[in-house]
Parts: C-alpha cells; sequence; structure tokens
C-alpha cells in the first residue's frame, strides 16, 4: 500500500496493494492498524454507498458539528473526488485537491474532518463507497457550492451538471456557517 500526501497534505492519496490472479483480484481496502501507522487513527462508526449516473455532482457537503472524516474509493465507473480545507486556522483554507478514483485504479482518498468533500461522475455510472469517523447528522450538515468562484475548482465538466435540490441552494464558502 503506498499512501501519498497530496497538495493540502493531510488529504492522502492511497494506493492499495492489488493481488490479481486468474480468478481476479484482491486487495485490503481497510486495515486498522496499517491506515493507523499511516496517521488515519480513527474509529469509522458508517459505511456508505451510493450510485450515481453520469454528470452528476455530489457536494460540497460537510457538518457543522460531528465533522466527518471520509475514506473514500469508487466500486464501478470514475469520479473526480474533491476535498476543500475549511478548517478556519488551517494555513490551507479554502484551497482544493481533486484526484480521479475509479474502480480500474482502485485509489482511495483520505479526506479528514473538517473538509468539505464533493464528486463529480465522469463514466456512465458510479458507484461511491467510503467509511465515515462519525454518524451522518442532516441537521448539522451544510453545503458548500460546487461553483463557489473563490475555489475555482477544476471540475472536467461535459455540459451542465446533475446538482440535487439541496446542493443547488447551497451558499458560498464566504457566508457558509463552519464549524469551530
Ligand atoms: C449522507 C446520508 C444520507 N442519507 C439519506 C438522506 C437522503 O434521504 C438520502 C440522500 O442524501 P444526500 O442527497 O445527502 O446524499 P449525497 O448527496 O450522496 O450525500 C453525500 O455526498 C457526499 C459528497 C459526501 O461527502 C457524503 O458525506 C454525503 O454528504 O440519503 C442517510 O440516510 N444517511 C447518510 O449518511
Amino acid at each position: 500500500m503506498q499512501i501519498t500526501p497530496t497538495e493540502i497534505p493531510d488529504v492522502l492519496r492511497i494506493d492499495p496493494d492489488v493481488f490479481g490472479d486468474e480468478r481476479g483480484f484482491f486487495m485490503e481496502t481497510w486495515q486498522r492498524q496499517k491506515f493507523a501507522e499511516a496517521g488515519i487513527d480513527y474509529d469509522f462508526v458508517q459505511d456508505n454507498h451510493s450510485r450515481s449516473v453520469q454528470g452528476t455532482l455530489r457536494g460540497l457537503h460537510y457538518q457543522i458539528r460531528q465533522p466527518q472524516g471520509k475514506l473514500v474509493r469508487v466500486t464501478v465507473g470514475e469520479v473526480f473526488d474533491v476535498a476543500v480545507d475549511i478548517r478556519k486556522s488551517s494555513p490551507t483554507f479554502g484551497q482544493w485537491v481533486g484526484d480521479h478514483l475509479s474502480a480500474e485504479n482502485k485509489r482511495m482518498l483520505w479526506v479528514p474532518p473538517g473538509f468539505a468533500h464533493g464528486f463529480y461522475v465522469t463514466s456512465g455510472v458510479a458507484e461511491f463507497q467510503y467509511k465515515c469517523t462519525d454518524y451522518y447528522a442532516p441537521e448539522h450538515e451544510r453545503s458548500i457550492r460546487w461553483d463557489d468562484p473563490t475555489l475555482s475548482i477544476e471540475w472536467p465538466l461535459e455540459g451542465d451538471p446533475l446538482v440535487s435540490g439541496k446542493d443547488q441552494e447551497a451558499s458560498i464558502l464566504e457566508k457558509a456557517e463552519l464549524f469551530g
């Protein structure tokens, strides 16, 4: 397993060891001890799985209380996954990192608590699976606009994205309610 810091060093790129043979492949997707040694030392309490059609954009989501760290990956198709640092006291506040995650490259991203997170589906469909360090708390959930001009996220868009009603009403980072 190779764990590499991204341009925002707390966001980690994880490339698992994949053992292929005539049957297919095997890989470990999370192992407490190895991940803890790499700095991802959390108790995960919830696993999520979503399926989205091409052009879907989910995000940018975060919780003002019970902030969730997320260990994310794609099991069908491909997405462009984005983490935005919204930790008020962080030197990288307002910066974003993005990466292509796919069923083929099997790459994972560690998005720590304190980040807003979202993804855009670049394949026909995509299934997205992730572990969370805290529980879903809809009353604390907030969304920042995916197209906030201050963030200028370079989404690999093909046409207008498919965005939920909730995310269409998201606020820009400057006006967003943050935690801490
Ligand atoms: C996120 C979540 C949603 N739900 C329900 C609420 C709603 O009826 C339905 C769909 O919810 P949403 O539209 O919020 O789903 P979605 O837009 O996929 O939300 C997710 O987006 C990505 C980008 C993240 O980072 C996640 O943390 C999460 O916020 O599922 C749960 O029951 N538990 C959960 O943990």
